[in-house]
């Protein structure tokens, strides 16, 4: 018998051998492992989180873009040892190409752009919403999917490009509710620790998988990440100076350490100069410490985090100047950020800014008589085509009790009830259930006062 409380498709059997019990078989109504199902009330709160997302992107003059939820793999294969590589969705397709659900959106973003090449005039300000994907044993239960905001700015080499993302990513926030006080942004920059194993003779070649494995810090136990960067080729006496660097606090620090003249410095104080013209500079906090997990990240990298909370980075992004031409390209100056639909979800609940999502109309009508649901089907179109939302009462035989319950569940505004007598007059009735007065009114009055 179907599990009690889930409501179960039975799909019957074609044939049913005789003298079988006849047990009809179930499926299961849950959606794979670690997805999830976006009923009626989840989806209008993703729609309010993806329009705001939309909005700020458009102030902003970005355009969209998007791509193939599925990628040949060789956008990923990247060496660096990075967990979302380590974790792809991928498999042989049936012509035997190698292709993955894509873990991320900037690949397809970089693919994109070189596509069009030169065709088009940079800079390119694109954004992009899209489901990622990751392959993860469920032994921690967590979630194979999400959707990620992206803004990438293509051909600016300057920090200027970073300020204009982070002005985006400070307007969502604040669109939303969320103050400086709620959420900071870290921001540091990746040639702070290429200074530093330039400073130890350690090969170009190992730094990107070292930036994921210092970003991993936090995580990991200090002797694991000595034993992973040892494994990487960084001498133990050039992991102090890495640690060291990572806790610097401010620029004069930083100045210290690699010279005035040093290209993180300069940047960095550039950044923050912009910031201040924007008005978003109580949002950033330098903090040599981030670094971020993804490896062609080469320049300036920022996240932002929830203050006084353990929540995850909230988003996430920075400078990756050569990603272009590891796929072929000519060098092209580029940065963006991807922004998950999962943290910020968590952060709105915890400070009680999540709004509710009602399923709501305006008018609801009812034709009090079967002999009227044609004409009051006319008037739902009408009312439609006026811009009014309409629930048109479709199924036979419900009772007042019934459609004032409705009336109050979907929030609706006015009550059209076409009842004989008055449609004989051409009027329908029309109950204005915010301040509970009923008039007649002729169908044109009702559009008029639409
Ligand atoms: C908090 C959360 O859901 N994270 C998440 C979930 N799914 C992913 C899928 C691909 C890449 C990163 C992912 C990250």
């Amino acid at each position: 018998p179907p599990i009690s409380g889930r409501s179960v498709v039975v799909k019957e059997k074609e044939a049913i051998p005789k003298g079988s019990t006849g047990a009809k078989e179930t499926i299961s109504t849950d959606p794979p492992r670690g997805t999830r199902d976006f009923p009626p009330e989840d989806m209008r709160m993703r729609t309010w989180l993806f329009d705001n997302f939309r909005e700020v992107s458009r102030l902003c003059a970005f355009e969209e873009v998007d791509f193939p939820v599925l990628e040949s793999e060789e956008l990923y294969t990247r060496k660096a040892g990075e967990e979302i590589v380590g974790q792809l969705y991928n498999f042989e397709d049936k012509g035997g190409r190698k292709v993955t659900l894509r873990p991320e959106l900037t690949p397809s973003l970089a693919r994109l752009v070189l596509q069009k090449g030169r065709a088009q005039s940079y800079p390119l300000k694109w954004f992009a919403i899209g489901q990622c994907w990751r392959y993860e044993r469920m032994t921690r239960g967590r979630r194979r999917e999400h959707y990620q905001w992206n803004m990438d700015i293509i051909g600016v080499p300057g920090v200027e490009a970073e300020a204009e993302l982070l002005s985006a990513i400070v307007m969502f926030f604040t669109r939303l509710g969320i103050t400086s006080k709620d959420v900071g942004i870290k921001v540091s920059n990746r040639k702070v620790l290429q200074a530093v194993l330039e400073k130890y003779g350690i090969q170009p070649d190992s730094f990107a998988a070292v930036c994921v494995i210092v970003d991993k810090l936090e995580k990991l136990k200090r002797e694991e990440i000595v034993s992973e960067l040892d494994k990487v080729g960084v001498p133990a006496e050039a992991i102090e100076g890495i640690l060291q660097a990572l806790t610097l606090q401010s620029f004069d620090d930083l100045e210290a350490l690699l010279g005035a003249d040093s290209g993180a410095v300069t940047e960095l104080k550039q950044l923050f100069a912009l910031a201040e013209g924007y008005g978003f500079q109580d949002w950033l906090h330098f903090d040599a410490s981030v670094v971020r997990g993804l490896a062609y990240y080469t320049g300036t990298v920022f996240e932002g985090f929830a203050k006084n909370s353990q929540l995850r980075a909230i988003c996430g992004g920075g400078r990756y100047d050569r990603l272009l031409s590891t796929y072929g390209g000519e060098d092209t100056p580029a940065c963006g950020f991807g922004f998950g639909d999962a943290v910020i979800v968590e952060l709105l609940k915890d400070k009680k800014l999540l709004p509710q999502f009602p399923h709501m109309v305006d008018d609801i009508v009812i034709a009090l008589d079967d002999s009227l649901k044609v004409p009051a089907a006319g008037v739902a179109a009408r009312l439609r085509n006026a811009g009014r939302v309409v629930e048109l009462v479709i199924e036979k035989g419900r009772k007042m009790k019934w459609v004032f319950k409705q009336c109050d569940a979907l929030k609706a505004k006015r009550l059209i009830l076409l009842g004989t007598t008055e449609w004989e007059q051409g009027k329908v009735s029309v109950k204005d259930l915010s301040v509970r007065e009923q008039t007649l009114k002729t169908v044109d009055e009702l559009i008029a006062v639409s």
